[in-house]
């Protein structure tokens, strides 16, 4: 579902990606661990068409992201580290408008089964948004996509400042897009949490894929001496 094939990106003449080659099926979780500036954004923004590569091919369900953004756009579910919403606006405001964006229209009940699915409390529906914390914000973020019938979900630093509860949460939510089937691409710092949440891991360095592992081939001890090694060489 998501493929980059021989990928190259520099940025005025400093390499940010490097070859890179990566594929995410149907109903997988893949995260990408990287340190500060190893090229786990590009990649996002890449498949998110904002980026083009400088050679190699990016692709959604077999679509360029290069050349027809539009149509791969539509695919996917973006979730930034910060979701951004109208603070004055409900939850459920903030999903109604964004789906009516799209040219959706659900009912109120439609509506609030998509929050409630994507885990936030029915209390909260009805609250604006600038109360939120930043996993309720997540939430919204991730219904707005699964209202969308996003078949990729594409998250930058998921994880980053939520509590683990709220982080359980969300790894929770993730397992439950991709056993309905959809592909998920994570962009993470928290070697344990992507562990626990993704079937694959990519481990990117200055823009090479140093490694790829199955998660359930691997201890959290032992991904995190790897991790460290490749960081430290
Ligand atoms: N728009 C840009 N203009 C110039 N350089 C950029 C741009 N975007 C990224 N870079 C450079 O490309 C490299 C990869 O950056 P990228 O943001 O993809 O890394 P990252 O892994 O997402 O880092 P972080 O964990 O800090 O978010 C870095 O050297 C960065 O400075």
């Amino acid at each position: 579902m998501i493929q980059l094939q021989n990928v190259n990106k520099s940025f005025k003449g400093d390499l940010a990606i490097q070859n890179l080659n990566l594929n995410v099926n149907k109903g997988e979780i893949l995260g990408l661990l990287g340190a500060n500036g190893a090229g786990k954004s590009t990649t996002i923004n890449m498949l998110l068409g904002f980026l083009k590569p400088d050679s190699g091919k990016v692709s959604i369900n077999k679509i360029d992201t290069t050349h027809n953004s539009q149509e791969t756009r539509k695919l996917v579910g973006y979730i930034p580290e910060n979701v951004n919403l109208y603070p004055y606006l409900s939850g459920l405001e903030n999903l109604d408008y964004f789906c009516k964006l799209a040219g959706l229209k659900y009912t109120k009940s439609q509506l609030e089964t998509y929050l409630t699915t994507c885990g936030l409390a029915s209390e909260a529906h009805n609250k604006k948004v600038g109360g939120y914390s930043k996993g309720m914000r997540q939430k919204v973020g991730i219904a707005i996509a699964y209202a969308k019938k996003a078949k990729v979900y594409l998250l930058d630093e998921p994880a980053s400042g939520l509590d683990p509860l709220a982080s359980n949460e969300l790894s929770i939510l993730l397992k439950k897009l991709a056993s309905e089937g959809a592909t998920i691409l994570m962009a993470s710092h928290d070697i344990f949490r992507v562990r626990e949440v993704c079937n694959r891991i990519g481990i990117l360095k200055n823009g090479v894929l140093v490694k790829e592992l199955h998660s359930k081939n691997v201890s959290a001890n032992e991904l995190e001496t790897l991790y460290l090694q490749f960081m430290q060489n």
